[in-house]
């Protein structure tokens, strides 16, 4: 990463807020030549708003850090590849609004299969989108996945989009998320123009959407989707879409295009593992240019277990408060800078408090969660917490029976192993896991 822009970053940072920093200025990457400095925005909708909202800002601080006026370009890309011709004049999209028919792609050139760190938890999913990348429209259709927030189905999907244009740069493919397919379904039917939006989702190769449990309760939208999705499916056109869970479990998706979701693959996508954790957090240093050794990495794993968007988020701003420091990124520094967002991870993070969650959620009482009652309305919740407790906490498998009413390890041991088949049996059990580990990590 380039050094000023790191430092610009680390003077935006308390001007902006984490928030804002990490939603449109971390995804730029920057790159100096000469005396100018390029920004290279993921998409045309990034840059879009960095221009409107950031890019006079930046010009200031830039001359303030360095004492002298640079040259600021803003362009759609990579700063590692330069972005072919296509990419680099784009025609901008504002919110809400699809590209028109000249498909400008507005894939995020960052999001690609080399830049995906694969574990247990996405194998499937990462193997399926590149199956589909290599035989758009034949291998699965639709390709859905699914999964709680932060864990790589965007970033997937976009790799999928981007594999299928590397192979052919003349395949058309839309990206969008679920909310600027509604919005744009409401503009063609206030300004009637709905041939015209009609024309311009079918005519693409590859259509992603992203966050389809949005369509939930929309019927309009989800009956014109439904008629989209037909068209598309049977000219063999590729649809990849996301879905916070599984598409069966969302209320008020109607059954029919449930059903249609139901044709092509599904696959869950689910937290990593701290290896995999540890193993994303290395990948994203070095991709962004910070040194972190592997200590800190696991330190960063162990203690965030909640989503890679968080891991990301405690990378960057470790990486902004160093440059803005200048000191090197040790355990020590990160438990420091860190030291308040760490607490708030772990401190959901106990028996007791995972006890009471799962007791709340299963509309069990506490007490006989821990009682020796075997009923099964008790001793599958039971199992689950026991399960979690040891997913998520460092206690040993004596010591969490201990803590349910003076149980044997073994029936601890077993708890474990019975969820872990059933979440891999049950999409419902995967589902009900993936929530707990969001409530309790959040
Ligand atoms: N396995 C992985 N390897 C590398 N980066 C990853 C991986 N999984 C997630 N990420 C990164 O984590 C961040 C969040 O991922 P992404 O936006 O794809 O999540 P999501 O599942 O689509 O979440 P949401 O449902 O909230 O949109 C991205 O920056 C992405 O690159």
């Amino acid at each position: 990463m380039s050094d000023l822009w790191r430092r610009c970053l680390a003077h935006l940072e308390s001007e902006l807020g984490a928030e804002e920093l990490h939603t449109w200025l971390m995804p730029l990457q920057a790159r100096e030549e000469g005396s100018a400095l390029i920004l290279y925005a993921p998409n045309p909708y990034t840059l879009d708003t960095v221009r409107n909202r950031y890019l006079a800002r930046i010009g200031t601080l830039l001359e303030q850090l360095d004492g002298h006026a640079h040259e600021l370009r803003l362009e759609v890309g990579s700063s590692a590849k330069r972005p072919g011709k296509a990419a680099a004049t784009p025609r901008p999209s504002a919110a809400g609004e699809a590209p028109a028919a000249s498909h400008v792609h507005n894939l995020d050139a960052h999001y690609t299969f080399d830049t995906f760190v694969e574990g247990k938890s996405n194998q499937l999913g990462k193997a399926a989108a590149m199956q589909v990348a290599m035989n758009p429209g034949r291998a699965y259709n639709p390709l859905l996945l699914y999964g709680g927030t932060g864990l790589g189905k965007t970033h997937l999907m976009h790799a999928a989009g981007n594999l299928m244009r590397e192979r052919d740069p003349d395949c058309k493919v839309l990206y969008l998320r679920s909310e600027q397919f509604v919005g744009s379904m409401i503009e063609a039917l206030r300004t009637k123009s709905m041939d015209e939006f009609k024309r311009r989702f079918r005519s693409v190769d590859a259509l992603l959407i992203d966050d389809i449990q949005f369509f939930a309760g929309k019927d309009t939208t989800q009956e014109e989707f439904f008629h989209t999705f037909n068209a598309l499916f049977e000219a063999k056109q590729q649809i990849i879409l996301t879905c916070d869970r599984y598409p069966k479990e969302v209320d008020k998706l109607e059954p029919r295009l449930k059903s249609r979701l139901g044709w092509g693959l599904s696959v869950a996508i689910e937290p990593p593992d701290f290896e995999t954790r540890a193993a994303i957090l290395l990948a994203k240093a070095q991709e962004k240019g910070v040194a972190i050794g592997e200590d800190v990495a696991m330190l960063l794993a162990k203690r965030i277990r909640s989503n890679v968007r968080d891991l990301e988020g405690a990378l960057n701003t470790l990486a902004a408060r160093a440059n803005f420091y200048g000191k090197p990124i040790t355990v020590a520094f990160a438990e420091e800078t860190l030291r308040d967002l760490l607490a708030t991870h772990a401190q959901a993070v106990t028996v007791p408090n995972i006890q009471k969650t799962v007791a709340d959620y299963y509309q069990v009482r506490l007490q006989d969660l821990l009682s020796k009652r075997r009923v099964r309305s008790l001793a599958r919740p039971r199992q689950i917490a026991m399960a979690l407790s040891k997913e998520l906490t460092e206690h040993s498998l004596p010591e969490i029976g201990e803590a349910f009413g003076g149980r044997d390890h073994t029936t601890v041991l077993h708890a474990c192993r019975t969820i872990k088949k059933l979440r891999e049996a049950d999409p419902r059990m995967r589902q009900d896991w993936e929530q707990f580990i969001r409530i309790l990590t959040g």
